[in-house]
């Protein structure tokens, strides 16, 4: 089917959108913040039916501790950026819970496939853990508590909500996980 005039403009801006980053020197984090929160989305989907919980405490140690070992390789403070994980893994849990509310009330919504947790959601968590603390690492000069970080955070979150189109859930997910940014 030929598109017309408006809606080819249309999906050029929501291409572009796509591949954009968030605005200012938080961008990049808050961006892989965004890809995490929706990964939250397939872990959902994992999880859904099962009697897998969604707290996983075993799991959350492990990515805590692989945080910690890595991060004081890179020169990072341990313990800010495990912080910083301890809100990504809340936020994902908030869009968990959030979706698993969701299909119960609505059936009709369940995804179709249930992706294997092990072997095809928590290696995306892993790799974005990598990007993350890469991330952690090249913002800590702007990651002070200061009201220039603060400003810098709400710019980034104000501008993924809008290039994403993030729904309530995943908004208020980014917010959990860019809680502790400035600190
Ligand atoms: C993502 C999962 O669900 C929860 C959230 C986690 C995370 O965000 O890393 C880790 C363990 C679970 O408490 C999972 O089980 O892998």
């Amino acid at each position: 089917m030929a598109l017309s005039g408006d809606m080819k403009i249309l999906a050029v801006a929501l291409t572009l959108a796509a591949s954009l980053t968030p605005v200012g020197p938080l961008g990049e984090l808050t961006g892989l913040a965004v890809e995490r929160v929706r990964v939250a989305d397939l872990v959902a989907a994992a999880k859904f039916g099962t009697t897998q919980p969604i707290d996983d405490p075993a799991r959350e140690q492990v990515v805590l501790d692989g945080v910690r070992a890595r991060s004081a390789e890179l020169g990072l403070d341990p313990e800010n950026a495990v912080r910083f994980f301890r809100a990504q893994i809340e936020a994902n849990k908030l869009v968990q819970r959030g979706l698993h509310a969701r299909w119960t009330a609505h059936p009709e919504e369940v995804p179709d496939r249930r992706p294997d947790l092990g072997t095809e959601v928590r290696p995306v968590l892993d790799r974005l853990t990598t990007d993350i603390l890469a991330e952690l690492k090249d913002t800590t000069s702007v990651r002070h508590p200061s009201l220039r970080c603060e400003i810098h955070a709400t710019l980034a979150e104000r501008s993924a909500v809008v290039l994403h189109r993030l729904d309530r859930l995943h908004e208020d997910a980014l917010a959990e996980a860019m809680s502790t940014v400035c600190s």
